[in-house]
């Protein structure tokens, strides 16, 4: 089976993306299973540069293909915040603490002017060729407390009109169906097998 590094410490991206591969019999490994792993600065202006400089960095480092996402949540009333920051927005990936700085940042806006987006972005490197690049958003509102216990990060807050649900009361096969990151991954992977080869 071939197996493809993710360059994710997120536990939870590590396990939409197990499961997005696995029609295609890839094996999925990431930063959690690796022992020595080499810093990486997410310093980029979008979410592609900083995917792109996540799976540069391993790529770089173990000289083999490297798929990243770099993703976040934009939200429209507070100009598209926390957007690249959505990891570190109240303290660093503390999801409660990130979820209560929205709410708060949100308190005095109306329910119609609460919408938001989920975007993500993510490259696949290997020395030698162009990085494979594809992007996807998912368009919803952010409500005014959380609802369902499944999924991470702001999914508690993030309702998906079309399917009347937030993102964290979904299953894991019904968020990927319609997420950021399962959007993206379909356009990448229209163009994936020409790429591996
Ligand atoms: O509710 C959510 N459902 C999602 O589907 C989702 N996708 C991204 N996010 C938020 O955006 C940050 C990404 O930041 P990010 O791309 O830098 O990832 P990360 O730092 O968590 O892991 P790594 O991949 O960098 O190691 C995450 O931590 C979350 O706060 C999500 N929140
Ligand atoms: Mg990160």
């Amino acid at each position: 089976m071939d197996k493809i590094l993710i360059a994710t410490k997120n536990a939870g991206k590590a396990r939409e993306f197990a499961r997005l591969f696995a029609p295609k019999q890839i094996e999925v490994m990431t930063l959690l299973d690796l022992e020595d792993v080499p810093p990486i600065e997410e310093n980029g202006q979008t979410f592609t540069e900083n995917a792109l400089i996540k799976a540069q960095t391993i790529s770089n480092y173990l000289h083999i293909p490297v798929l990243a996402d770099d993703s976040g949540l934009v939200v429209d009333a507070l100009d598209g915040e926390p957007g690249i920051y959505s990891a570190r927005y109240a303290g660093d990936h503390d999801d409660a603490a990130n979820n209560r700085k929205l709410l708060n940042k949100l308190a005095d806006v109306a329910p119609a002017d609460r919408t938001a987006h989920f975007h993500c972005s993510i490259v696949v490197v290997q020395e030698g060729k162009e990085p494979l690049i594809a992007t996807g958003d998912a368009y919803g509102q952010i409500l005014t407390a959380p609802r369902g216990k499944d999924g991470f990060g702001y999914d508690p807050l993030f309702y998906y009109p079309a399917k009347d649900k937030t993102f964290a009361e979904m299953t894991a096969s019904e968020k990927n169906m319609v997420s950021h990151r399962g959007l993206a991954l379909q356009k990448l992977l229209q163009d994936f097998d020409q790429w591996w080869q």
